[in-house]
């Protein structure tokens, strides 16, 4: 019998999501004052991403009846609590803690969010993008029993609180009471200072391990190998968020197509905006269109890794990978008058820590 294909039309997948972790407050000091107040959490950095890139998500989010932003996703409000809030210490780093650019303290936190606050529906991918300590085991479970695939933040399974004035300090990753769910997670996320408290070598064999070196860029490590990926420039005025923008672009890549080395770059590429601005970025909406238009093209030349098993998912630098990345640094190449605005009250003159070289 003779059977024929028929062609299906090419169609923008649509993927449904789940982004799990706090809303937090931020507040921004620098030699003893207040810089900037700021709505944060890793949670509000990356749906701002998924917004700007056009991914839609369901999120679940807590905060207290304190809780002073307005937002597009409405978080979970506990009467009874206050929201969690970080004090970020921008001059510290250099003494206590050498290898930190900013010293951070939980001064408020919110409840966690419990398996039961997750719905009871299928997502085809999930973010456990905690900051406060609010994801338990129970819900990292439950999310790689109903997402297909997972992105974990490290900082959401290895931070601890000083029990006096809640200085974030890190443990051990086997110590964390997460580390039998990795062999479940897809992606793994750690800056350069949380990577010291896993054993890379080990959990790559797992899953996907994405390092991010600040202006440097970001390393990539699977089982069978690794790579290096470029990072863009940026005139540094706050480091909060670029971590969380990162993942953000470099999941959204992956949602509209790209492979991973090519998401990578997207997510060094909001890595670099976030930093040039003061809390939670605001996307001039004409570099956003020609970023998208970018990934677009780009995209036609790949499959999403989405749609299949572990076997689609292609580490491999495709052949125009730095062109890519040149045209993506264009973008940025727009008339400035609407770009990199900083959003937060009384920041637009403060520099928190020294610029880096600009592209
Ligand atoms: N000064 C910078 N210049 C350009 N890109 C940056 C800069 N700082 C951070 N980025 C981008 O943001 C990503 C995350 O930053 P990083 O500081 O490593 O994370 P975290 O915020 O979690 O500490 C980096 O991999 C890089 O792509
Ligand atoms: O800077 P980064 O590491 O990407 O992420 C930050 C967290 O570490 C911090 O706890 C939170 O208060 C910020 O809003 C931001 O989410």
């Amino acid at each position: 019998m003779v059977t024929t294909t028929i062609p299906q039309p090419q169609t923008t997948p649509i993927h449904s999501a789940l982004i799990v972790g706090n809303y937090c407050h931020d507040v921004l000091l620098q030699g003893g004052a207040v810089v900037a107040e700021t709505l944060g959490g890793a949670a509000s950095f990356i749906s701002n991403v998924f917004t700007a890139l056009s991914v839609s998500f369901h999120l679940t989010s807590k905060v207290g009846f304190d809780f002073k932003y307005p937002v597009n996703h409405d978080p979970i409000v506990i009467p009874s609590s206050k929201t969690t809030v970080f004090h970020a210490y921008f001059d510290q780093g250099h003494t206590e803690n050498a290898h930190q650019d900013r010293v951070l303290k939980r001064v408020e936190v919110c409840d966690p969010i419990n398996p039961s606050d997750l719905p009871d529906k299928r997502f085809d991918f999930g973010m456990a993008v905690g900051v406060g300590g609010e994801i338990l085991p129970g819900t990292l479970e439950k999310m790689v029993e109903i997402c297909d695939a997972v992105f974990v933040d490290i900082q959401a399974l290895i931070r601890s609180f000083d029990k006096n004035d809640g200085t974030v300090k890190l443990v051990g990753l086997k110590e964390s009471g997460f580390y039998h769910l990795l062999p479940r997670v897809k992606f793994l996320k750690a800056s350069s200072e949380e990577a010291l408290f896993m054993d890379v070598e080990e959990v790559r064999q797992w899953c996907c391990v994405v390092v991010t070196h600040g202006k440097d860029g970001c390393e990539v490590f699977w089982k069978d190998g690794e790579m290096k990926i470029e990072p863009f420039g940026a005139n540094q005025v706050d480091p909060t968020g670029a971590g969380d923008s990162f993942l953000g672009g470099l999941v959204g890549g992956l949602v509209h197509g790209l492979v991973v080395p090519d998401a990578a770059l997207l997510g060094n590429l909001f890595g670099s905006l976030t930093v040039g601005q003061i809390g939670l970025p605001k996307f001039d909406l004409r570099l956003l269109q020609r970023i998208k238009d970018e990934v677009q093209r780009r995209k036609l030349h790949n499959t999403c890794w989405f749609e299949g098993g572990d076997d689609s998912m292609s580490f491999t630098k495709p052949d125009g990978h730095d062109e890519f990345r040149a045209s993506l640094a264009s973008t940025k190449l727009v008339p400035t008058c609407l770009r990199d605005v900083p959003r937060s009250p009384g920041s637009v003159e403060q520099v928190i820590r020294p610029p880096c070289n600009g592209q």
